[in-house]
């Protein structure tokens, strides 16, 4: 079984996903952007205020094929469960937003990179959504350009959103403005419940 953590900066994923980790020690726990040189190819891109937004997507999209065919596909087809902090959903939210404010020309953004990994990817079992408002997940994230990261954040929110209202049954919302021990609690409890089903 494969569930993913999704949210904006500084929901809280990567504390859920180590808390995880005492609960499912025999679990494949993973996260994208990978560690492998595509991940460094992506934090390359990332680190460039330049960086050409279509050719930064492919490369999120390169490191994501490499971490399925290397890490997730093996570890399913040993029936084991992954749990995978940022997946595909990451891509359509985030990428949908930052090329619907580029010019690359592409018409509906999120719907094309949703295309891109239709012929390849693996989508999860389960998401869940640590949902939180866009300037409290600035600060926590650290973030000092604010009100320009407010913006993009708010358009990254609104197309996880989208992505809810298209798939109701995958995705398990969390309230992630709680004490970090209660969305522990919550999504352990999220967990146990998918894993018995
Ligand atoms: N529920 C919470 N309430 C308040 N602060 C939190 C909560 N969860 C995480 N944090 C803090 O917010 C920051 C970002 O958390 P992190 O787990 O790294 O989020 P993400 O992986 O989603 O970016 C960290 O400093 C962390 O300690
Ligand atoms: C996986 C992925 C991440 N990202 C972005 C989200 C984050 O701003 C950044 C790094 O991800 P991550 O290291 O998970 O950051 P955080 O723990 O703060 O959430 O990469 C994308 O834009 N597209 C993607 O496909």
């Amino acid at each position: 079984m494969l569930i993913t953590l999704e949210g904006l900066d500084g929901s809280g994923k990567t504390t859920v996903w180590e808390a995880l980790q005492d609960v499912y020690p025999d679990a494949t726990f993973t996260r994208e952007p990978t560690d492998s040189w595509y991940g460094e190819a992506v934090g390359r891109s990332m680190g460039d205020p330049d960086a050409d937004p279509l050719a930064e997507l492919f490369l999120y999209t390169a490191d994501h094929a490499n971490h399925l065919s290397e890490t997730v596909r093996p570890a399913l087809a040993d029936g084991g469960l992954v749990i995978a902090d940022r997946y595909s959903d990451s891509r359509f939210a985030y990428q949908g937003a930052t090329l619907a404010r580029s010019d690359a020309g592409i018409e509906r953004p999120l719907e094309y990179v949703r295309g891109i990994h239709a012929a390849f990817s693996r989508p999860p079992d389960a998401t869940i959504y640590l949902d939180l408002d866009p300037k409290t997940a600035a600060e926590r994230a650290g973030r000092t350009d604010k009100f320009e990261r407010d913006g993009y954040l708010a358009a990254v929110r609104d197309n996880y959103e989208r992505l809810i209202d298209a798939d109701p049954g995958r995705f398990h919302r969390v309230d992630a403005t709680r004490a970090p021990e209660d969305v522990v609690a919550r999504v352990e409890e999220i967990v146990a419940g998918l894993v018995d089903r």
